[in-house]
């Protein structure tokens, strides 16, 4: 507090007040001043948020203060990780997203801080998982109870053509978390993996004791990452949980969130984001890559799960993960449907009558996959809500209507 004496002497007016003396403030200048510094932080903000995509919160979060579990998810901005984060936070739980930005998009990440603005809610921290001195100091910054490891590079078609980039993203990526993971003793770990380990089984449907035989860098760099975490938790206290998904497809019901992958990987796209762009007329059409396979109709047979579905089976997973245990899951729908089937679905999701060209086989491909979701329902008592493939493709051409442009749409 200032002094009168040392007010006045800093050229101040006061004026007497009831034998006291009042503080006559330099209310225009002081005014001025306010002013031109809201509207620099102002600038300032508006300058980081558009050019510097990392920005962390400046108060690290915290181990189950309050009872409230603190859960790591890598790769929180992508489809499948930001869905997760979206459900995580609706459960009450606290979050903190890494991610590189390389796959997934900073908007997502925006939409979950518009939803959930409360401090010590929802943390994002911009870093790459390849770097292990950055990944080691958000562990030490932060004390997770546990880690959802999304993160990853997931185009079968990409990882036959850039092999290097998968066992680099997948496999090296999943040791250095797994090494914070040990160092910082976090307690659980929801590790996703994929069908694509199985490569092509002789028996239908797929259960978790069904060989993995991946066929294709994008499986065998996942199958690597499982044999890892495995070898570890036999001397770990840690509980693991590895989901193996199938086909995932769908968005957030209510419109918050979406796929939105980045136009410059369209060559390798899924087969959602391939209709989606063809029935908006960003591409002259479908291509349906293969035709000749030994299925009904000769187009590949896969299991299509809903991420809405598959965000609960991380739920339940994280709830029932128990020290000292693995639990390897299936996550599927348990039904097969082919591409030319899919196809149908999205003509009819989209009202657009998709115009489909036939290409050859996509290197990488398995003709067949489908789950058999028993164990997760006997273990977890998760089994798939959303099966009606239509549907969950209206849900996803909803949010794909309105934006256009993925994220920088909204
Ligand atoms: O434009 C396209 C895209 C895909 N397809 C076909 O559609 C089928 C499904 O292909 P997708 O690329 O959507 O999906 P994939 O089955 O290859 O792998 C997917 O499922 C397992 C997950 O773990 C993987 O991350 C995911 O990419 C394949 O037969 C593929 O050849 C097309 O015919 N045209």
């Amino acid at each position: 507090m200032l002094s009168f004496s040392r007010a006045r002497s800093q050229g101040r007016n006061t004026r007497p007040l009831g034998g006291m003396e009042y503080l006559e403030p330099k209310r225009k200048s002081n005014v001025m001043g306010k002013l031109i510094l809201v509207v620099s932080l102002t600038a300032l903000c508006i300058i980081m948020l558009k050019h510097a995509p990392s920005f962390t919160s400046p108060t690290a979060f915290s181990r189950s203060e309050e009872g409230v579990t603190h859960v790591l998810v890598t790769g929180g901005a992508g489809y499948i990780g930001s869905h997760a984060a979206l459900r995580l936070l609706k459960d009450s739980y606290r979050v903190t997203i890494v991610d590189n930005l390389s796959r997934g998009n900073l908007g997502a990440v925006k939409v979950l801080q518009g939803l959930f603005p409360e401090a010590g809610r929802l943390q994002f921290i911009y870093a790459d998982l390849g770097d292990a001195k950055a990944v080691d100091k958000i562990f030490s910054e932060n004390a997770f109870d546990a880690v959802m490891h999304f993160a990853a590079v997931a185009y079968v078609g990409e990882s036959t053509l850039d092999p290097l980039k998968y066992y680099h993203n997948i496999t090296s990526n999943t040791l250095v978390v797994l090494e914070a993971v040990a160092r910082h003793k976090v307690k659980k770990l929801i590790y996703s993996s994929t069908c694509a380990t199985y490569g092509e089984p002789d028996k239908m449907p797929i259960v978790e004791v069904t060989p993995q035989v991946p066929i294709n860098p994008y499986g065998k760099a996942k199958k690597m990452a499982e044999d890892m975490i495995l070898d570890f938790s036999k001397n770990s206290d840690m509980a693991v949980m590895i989901l193996r998904y199938f086909n995932v497809i769908g968005s957030d019901p209510e419109g918050r969130l979406g796929e939105a992958p980045k136009p410059e990987l369209r060559e390798h796209g899924r087969i959602s984001g391939a209709c989606f762009d063809a029935a908006r007329g960003v591409i002259p059409g479908l291509q349906v890559k293969g035709t000749d396979y030994k299925t009904g109709d000769g187009t590949c047979v896969r299991d299509y799960i809903d991420v809405t579905d598959l965000v609960d089976a991380h739920v339940k997973a994280l709830e029932k993960a128990k020290p000292r245990n693995v639990g390897i899951y299936n996550v599927g729908t348990g039904k097969g449907r082919s591409v030319k089937e899919f196809v149908e679905a999205c003509k009819k999701a989209t009202g657009v009558d998709i115009k489909v060209d036939f290409l050859p086989r996509r290197p990488g491909d398995y003709a067949e996959v489908y789950s058999d979701p028993a164990k997760i329902l006997r273990d977890l008592n998760w089994s798939a809500r959303y099966t009606n493939l239509q549907e969950s493709l209206e849900v996803a051409w909803k949010w794909q209507k309105t934006h256009p442009h993925g994220y920088a749409s909204s």
